[in-house]
């Protein structure tokens, strides 16, 4: 997401979601938000890269999941959906009225009881989460917040050992809007981190009538 990002019409966005899908079901609720998207300018991880993700994820026990950036709901919805039964998904999100909407569209979809939503600055909501919530390590960590705090709460991640080997890191946006600070601190650290990148061709929020090229840059934490 660009820094200057747009403020979107959150209870219209709300209304669409709820009267365009049916409660309980996952599958609509989702569709309802890819189909409100593509219409208006709106930042969510998309189908696409939702799938990718998704791949990921099955390929080896995710229990726990947490995701930087949660805005209005959509990839919390989608990957809490994939984790089994006992696993759980933290969303942090800084904006309390993006975090009030997402929970809404969390229950109206049958997925409160996964997922916690986390509200504030991860640099600072960090630093309490294992003592509040009892988590000290991370099975899969998705990064989709400011793109200029991505390394900065990487480190910070890094410093309360959150990863455990295996642990997957995957940035979005890291060639749109770009984050090469972030890449070249994961890419240089071939002893602790593998990584991959995986392309995509996008259409931005703010430029719905350009396609741009983006990647997720996958990295698997070795220790
Ligand atoms: C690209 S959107 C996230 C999209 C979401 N992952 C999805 O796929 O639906 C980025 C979100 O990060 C939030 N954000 C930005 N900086 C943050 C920070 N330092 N801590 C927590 N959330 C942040 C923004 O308010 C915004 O809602």
């Amino acid at each position: 997401m660009p820094s200057s990002h747009y403020e979107p019409n959150i209870q219209e966005y709300l209304d669409f979601v709820l009267s365009n899908s049916q409660r309980g079901d996952v599958n609509s609720v989702l569709s309802a938000i890819d189909k409100y998207a593509s219409t208006h300018p709106f930042m969510h991880i998309g189908e696409e890269k939702g799938a990718s993700i998704e791949e990921l994820m099955n390929q080896k026990p995710v229990q726990v999941m947490v995701e930087l950036g949660g805005y209005l709901g959509y990839s919390a919805i989608r990957f809490a959906n994939q984790l089994p039964t006992t696993g759980h998904y933290y969303s942090f999100e800084i904006s309390p009225e993006f975090a009030k909407v997402a929970g809404k569209v969390i229950e109206y979809a049958g997925l409160s009881s996964k997922v916690t939503i986390i509200i504030g600055e991860f640099k600072y909501t960090s630093k309490t989460f294992t003592e509040k919530y009892g988590v000290e390590k991370v099975d899969f960590v998705l990064i989709d917040h400011w793109k200029d705090a991505y390394l900065q709460d990487l480190k910070i991640i890094e410093k309360l050992q959150w990863l455990n080997i295996g642990t997957l890191v995957v940035a979005d946006n890291v060639l749109y809007p770009g984050v090469p600070e972030y890449k070249a601190y994961v890419e240089a650290q071939t002893e602790r981190y593998t990584s991959k990148m995986i392309h995509f061709k996008v259409r931005h929020a703010s430029e719905l009538d350009k396609v741009l090229d983006d990647a997720l840059l996958v990295s698997e934490f070795r220790g």
